[in-house]
Parts: structure tokens; C-alpha cells; sequence
């Protein structure tokens, strides 16, 4: 895992999120995409190196639905760049995490993405990431 990709936070309404971290970046985000497959609508703001995803649940049954249910708006994960996620898949499962989805699954912002279990974690969501460029 080479650097933290970016942290996801759950927000219930993206556009006001969006002018919240707006003021507080000095900066709007610079893009906004739609995951239908996760029920996800996010935006992405850049911070020097740090890039911040905001997630808006898009239906009920969205993980981010779900989260915001039990534990309100806040963190719901941190992404991890990878540089071969499958290896990284079958290194992880041999470490005795849960990896939710044996595949990797087309993520936002033109990667592929794995997440492990939070209760494997300490109990933080962790996603990993590969640029789709950099496919072998
Ligand atoms: C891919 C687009 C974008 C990108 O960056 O490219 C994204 O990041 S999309 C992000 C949204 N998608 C996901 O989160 C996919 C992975 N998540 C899941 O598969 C589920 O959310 C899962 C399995 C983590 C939880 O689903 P479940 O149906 O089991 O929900 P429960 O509420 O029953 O949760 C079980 C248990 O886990 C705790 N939990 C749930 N979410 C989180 C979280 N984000 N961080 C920490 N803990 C979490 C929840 O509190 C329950 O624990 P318990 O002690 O039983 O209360
Ligand atoms: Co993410």
C-alpha cells in the first residue's frame, strides 16, 4: 500500500457538503461522479496531496444510507492506492482479512476497488485502489 488515496466521509445532502468543504478547502471540488453500482453520488476534493471523497447515498439500501442510519454523517473510510490490487487481494485474504469482494469492482475516479471488512480492521472501512491506466 503506498499512500492513503483519499478518506471517504458520508454526507445526507452533497451539495451543502460541498459549499461546507468549499469554504473550508479555500476551493471547490473538482469533480463530481456518480457510482450507481455502490448507490453512491460523491464529489472529490484535492488538499495538497490529500484528496477527500464525499459520499451522498443515492437510495435507501446504499451503504451510505445504511451508515448514516446507525452513526450519522462522518468518516465511513480510508482508500489505500495499490499498485496490483489482485496480488494485494491474495496477500491480505492469507493475512486473515475479509475482503468483501473477491473481484475487483469499478470504483470512482477511474480506479478499481476492493473494500475489507471494517470488524477485520479495528473497525475502520478500508479501500483499496488502482489507477484502471495502470492495468497490467
Ligand atoms: C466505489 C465508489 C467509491 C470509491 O471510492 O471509488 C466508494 O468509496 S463507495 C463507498 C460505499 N461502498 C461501500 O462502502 C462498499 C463496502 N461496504 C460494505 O460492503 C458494507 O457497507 C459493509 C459490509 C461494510 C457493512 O454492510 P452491512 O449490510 O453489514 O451493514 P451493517 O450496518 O449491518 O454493518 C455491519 C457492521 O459493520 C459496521 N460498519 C458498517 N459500515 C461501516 C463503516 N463504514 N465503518 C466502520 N464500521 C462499519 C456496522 O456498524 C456494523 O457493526 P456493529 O458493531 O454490528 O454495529
Ligand atoms: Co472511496
Amino acid at each position: 500500500m503506498d499512500k492513503i488515496e483519499h478518506i471517504g466521509i458520508a454526507v445526507k445532502d452533497l451539495e451543502k457538503s460541498n459549499q461546507l468543504f468549499a469554504s473550508l478547502f479555500g476551493k471547490p471540488h473538482y469533480k463530481t461522479e456518480e457510482v450507481a453500482s455502490e448507490g453512491v453520488k460523491t464529489s472529490f476534493f484535492q488538499s495538497g496531496p490529500n484528496k477527500i471523497e464525499l459520499l451522498e447515498a443515492t437510495h435507501p439500501e446504499s451503504p451510505i444510507a445504511k451508515f448514516i442510519e446507525k452513526k450519522g454523517e462522518g468518516i465511513h473510510h480510508i482508500a489505500f492506492a495499490v499498485t496490483d490490487i489482485k496480488a494485494e487481494i491474495e496477500r491480505l485474504q492469507k493475512e486473515g482479512f475479509v475482503v468483501l469482494n473477491k473481484q475487483p469492482k469499478k470504483g470512482a475516479d477511474h480506479k478499481l476497488v476492493v473494500f475489507l471488512h471494517p470488524k477485520s480492521t479495528n473497525g475502520v472501512l478500508i479501500e483499496l485502489c488502482q489507477e484502471i491506466d495502470s492495468l497490467k
